[in-house]
């Protein structure tokens, strides 16, 4: 089949380059020329684990091409994907713009029948908009589908290729027909492609994600509690976790969600529920506790040096709002930086793959470091803002050289606190008793 992809970021060159690599023609368009010069170049322009192969693989084979040419991209193309940003607009709502600006570009260019699909995570109605904004143009027949995509970054490519469903809003049968086709290789295994309304379809991908959002956040005010009642939220986890009706998934605590989607998808749903003057209490209770939970360890630090941060030195491993991931977008490490250098503190940090973007958005104001003991070195507390299997099982040897004092702020929970009560660190956790504590105890705003 051909297709293309509209928007060339972290959802649009993996499905581009994963229906590629299942035998499709794809033509990714993107307005960014400095991002299309360089993939058409054969560089990848994000990390994603196994991106690379499969891309490679297939710009050399001529399935995969890249354009900011919207009219040439789009040619012969039977599917067209739209994998436009929808950011938070003035108030929180999704910004439908990117999205609406392309439908209005598209109605005059369509010469055939044509499947619109909208890959992006949109409001529900969004479908109908994009309709009316292409038909407005448009002298063919065509159809747009809702076909939110679940993929998580770190781990896109397998979510993608394997995907736990497919959800599918449309009503056209012609336009059914053809969807089933193009993800028939991905569901060989028997997962399902779910069929529904475009509406339900739209909603859907909100409600996964801000599921999934108030999920994390349970655990979170959870930790909260045990650390307040000498509890420790890994045993809570590990016995609520067993029963399958919870499920063992998405109950790590921590210090709060990140990324490009449950910030901003959460955000978008409460306001939709706004706009029909629906009260969704859970949304805004998520929000309001992960904003406090990001920055949580803060007065724990600062109560270890006696409310004083000016001229001490703190080093941060991890900079991605996860692991696997040069994506810094709404990354906790960000918050806890800013916190930081507020409060006169100096910041080194290190992380595998997300420092080039910290060095765009941040410049100099923090020192970046070619490894994690280069990191650590003469700075006065360490913290941890995301778990990257390198920082599981360090040399704790270099850390103890390293390190002025002996002290680990964990938003991760990586460390057992016994090992770190054996090696004599005042050790700080999400929802477990502080080991060897100069900081008495957990500090809650
Ligand atoms: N990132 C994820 O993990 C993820 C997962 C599922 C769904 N989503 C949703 O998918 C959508 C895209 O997210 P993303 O993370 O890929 O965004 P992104 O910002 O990484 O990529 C969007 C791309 O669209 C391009 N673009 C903007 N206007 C354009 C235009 N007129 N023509 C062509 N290209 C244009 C931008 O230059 C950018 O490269 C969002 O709605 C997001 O919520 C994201
Ligand atoms: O037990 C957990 C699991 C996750 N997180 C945090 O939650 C955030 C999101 O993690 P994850 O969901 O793994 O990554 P995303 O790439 O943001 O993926 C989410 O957002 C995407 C964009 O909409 C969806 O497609 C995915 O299904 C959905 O999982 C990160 O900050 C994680 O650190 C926790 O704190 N505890």
């Amino acid at each position: 089949m051909r297709i293309a992809v509209v928007g060339t970021g972290y959802v649009g060159l993996v499905t581009g380059t994963c229906f590629a690599e299942t035998g499709n023609h794809v033509t990714c368009v993107d307005i960014d020329e400095r991002k299309v010069n360089k993939l058409r170049s054969g560089k990848i322009t994000i990390y994603e684990p196994g991106l690379d192969v499969l891309f490679e693989r297939n710009i050399k084979q001529k399935r995969l091409e890249f354009t900011t040419d919207l009219a040439e991209g789009i040619k012969g193309a039977e599917i067209i994907f739209l994998a436009l940003p929808t950011p938070p607009g003035e108030d929180g709502s999704a910004d439908l713009k990117y999205i609406l600006k392309v439908a209005d570009d598209l109605g005059p260019l369509l010469d055939k029948y044509t499947i619109i699909v909208d890959k992006s995570t949109v409001p529900v109605g969004t479908a109908e908009k994009v309709r009316d904004r292409i038909a407005a143009n448009a002298t063919v027949e065509f159809d747009v589908v809702s076909n939110p995509e679940f993929l998580r970054e770190g781990v896109a490519v397998e979510d993608f290729m394997k995907p736990d469903r497919v959800v599918i809003g449309t009503e056209s049968a012609k336009a059914r027909k053809k969807m089933e086709q193009l993800y028939a290789p991905l569901v060989r295994q028997g997962n399902p492609v779910i069929f529904m309304d475009e509406r339900s379809a739209e909603l859907t991908k909100y409600a996964a994600n801000s599921f999934l959002a108030t999920k994390i956040t349970f655990m979170n005010e959870i930790a909260n509690l045990c650390e307040l009642l000498g509890a420790d939220v890994d045993a809570v986890r590990r016995g609520v976790g067993t029963d399958s009706r919870i499920g063992k998934r998405f109950l790590f605590a921590g210090i709060g969600y990140g990324g490009s989607c449950f910030p901003k998808d959460v955000q978008a749903l409460a306001r939709s529920s706004d706009d029909v003057n629906y009260d969704f209490k859970i949304l805004d209770a998520v929000m309001d506790v992960n904003q406090q939970q990001k920055t949580k360890l803060i007065p724990q630090v600062k109560e270890y040096f006696d409310g004083d941060l000016a001229g001490k030195t703190i080093a941060i491993w991890g900079l991605s709002f996860k692991p696997y991931t040069d994506d810094i977008r709404e990354a906790p490490a960000l918050y806890n930086i800013e916190e930081l250098l507020a409060a006169g503190a100096k910041v080194k940090a290190y992380d595998p793959e997300g420092m080039e973007n910290v060095r765009e958005i941040m410049g100099d104001r923090i020192s970046m470091c070619e490894n994690m003991y280069d990191c650590i070195d003469g700075c006065d507390a360490l913290m941890i803002m995301t778990e990257w299997p390198v920082f599981r099982t360090p040399e704790f040897d270099q850390l103890s050289e390293k390190l002025s004092n002996k002290v680990i702020f964990d938003g991760r929970n990586l460390y057992e606190p016994e090992q770190m009560k054996e090696l004599g660190y005042t050790y700080v956790s999400i929802g477990r008793q502080t080991v060897n504590p100069k900081v008495k105890k957990a500090v809650h705003a």
